[in-house]
């Protein structure tokens, strides 16, 4: 049996319509269970359940789940498995049905066939109906590989790495990315009645941008080194350079501050072009920081984050849209622009001003005065690390 979980919120809403017209053919009605998604955070629920009856029912067999929606169904799911204290050896594979907005796992999964046009036309369609064939059969593929291991036992999973990230009063896991500065102060402005209103589609993002471009965030960020030691990618060398064996502290202020397990956030939006969800080490994240007070032209002025808007932000935004060239650009021909270290994870002390504390994870936003991020490992006799249909 298959578990099938829907988000009919996700996207423009093609969810239900993936399920009767594309799972069922493929898998047959008999093998599958549907859950519905029945309001925000109802996938944590699903999720936690889930496990809880496959554990006690099938203690020895995978748990296979297809999620049909975007990265926020899968963070929940994933939040409510293994958050929810099971133990045992049940290995659990899901299978992404791209049907959200961004579906930045998927992107990063499958980046030659997810481009920016087929992420549109999804995000934009109410169901499949609406979609080529060509679009149709790149939201099939995760789900295909585990049809074809079903019928032929193959093998088609990959680990999917996760993030514990521990805001003291909550512990999240998170697939793609935990935030603070730049990003996290968007994801919370654009999520307001008043922007939902004023803005169609992702201009309340662009919008939200606007507004916090020139606003730096204070904090204290603690590095902490896997056993290979602190990497720092170097544009002179193109490649990643031995920082420090022991804990790299830096200090504020940040523009950016992404922690990422994915190379992008959309289909050409690459912030961490050197974290591909399938080529990190087991061990590591990937920290990309913007300390904009690193700028040689800023000279301490009241107007330096205007400044550093003007000049800065616009090749490093085009950086990231362009493959991930951001993290060559340099002030001079030695200093990058843009920090870009490979880590075990961090603690960051915010500061007290205002969006100082707030925390994404995974596009959830949080506030937090400290936050602790480590690669997520199984703990003895919890569950095995997920995988994911490939
Ligand atoms: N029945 C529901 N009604 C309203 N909201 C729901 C319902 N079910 C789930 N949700 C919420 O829908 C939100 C959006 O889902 P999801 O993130 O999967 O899609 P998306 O935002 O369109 O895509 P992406 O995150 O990939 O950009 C989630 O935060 C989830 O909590």
């Amino acid at each position: 049996m298959v578990e099938v979980v829907l988000n009919p919120a996700a996207g423009s809403g093609l969810a239900e319509s993936v399920y009767t017209t594309h799972l069922v053919p493929l898998l047959g009605a008999d093998e599958l269970r549907v859950h519905r998604t029945t309001s925000a955070g109802d996938g944590v629920r699903i999720g936690r359940t889930l496990i809880h009856t496959h554990t006690s029912l099938h203690p020895t067999t995978p748990l296979d789940i297809i999620l049909v929606g975007g990265d926020g169904t899968t963070h929940e799911i994933l939040n409510g498995i293994l958050l929810s204290s099971a133990l045992g050896s049940v290995q659990v594979r899901l299978a992404v049905v791209p049907a959200g907005t961004a579906n930045a796992l998927f992107a990063a999964l499958y980046p030659e066939h997810w481009t920016q046009d087929v992420q549109h036309r999804v995000a934009a369609a109410h169901s499949t109906a609406e979609l080529d064939a060509s679009v149709v059969d790149v939201m099939l593929r995760s789900v295909k590989s585990l049809a074809a291991s079903l019928r032929s036992g193959t093998q088609g999973c990959v680990d999917l790495p996760l993030m514990h990230v521990d805001l003291g009063s909550q512990q999240i896991v998170a697939h793609l990315v935990t935030s603070h500065a730049l990003h996290a102060a968007i994801l919370h402005d654009a999520d307001t009645p008043a922007m939902r209103a004023r803005h169609t589609g992702i201009d309340r993002f662009k919008a939200a941008a606007a507004l916090n471009a020139t606003r730096w965030t204070q904090a204290t960020l603690t590095l902490h080194p896997p056993p290979s030691g602190i990497q720092q990618y170097s544009p002179k060398t193109s490649s990643f350079e031995l920082v420090q064996n022991a804990e790299l502290v830096l200090e504020g202020p940040f523009l950016y501050l992404n922690a990422m397990l994915t190379d992008r956030l959309e289909s050409a939006f690459i912030p961490a072009p050197l974290s591909s969800a399938l080529r990190l080490p087991k061990d590591a994240v990937d920290v990309v920081v913007i300390r904009p007070t690193r700028d040689p032209a800023l000279t301490g002025q009241p107007n330096d984050g205007e400044t550093f808007a003007q000049t800065r932000l616009g090749p490093i935004t085009a950086g990231m849209y362009a493959g991930g060239t951001h993290i060559d650009l340099t002030y001079d021909s030695t200093l990058p622009m843009v920090e870009y270290f490979r880590c075990a994870g961090y603690d960051l002390h915010a500061g007290g001003g205002d969006k100082d504390r707030l925390v994404c994870t995974d596009g959830f936003v949080s506030d937090a005065e400290h936050v602790k991020v480590t690669r997520w490992q199984p703990q003895e006799d919890a569950l095995p690390a997920p995988l994911i249909w490939r």
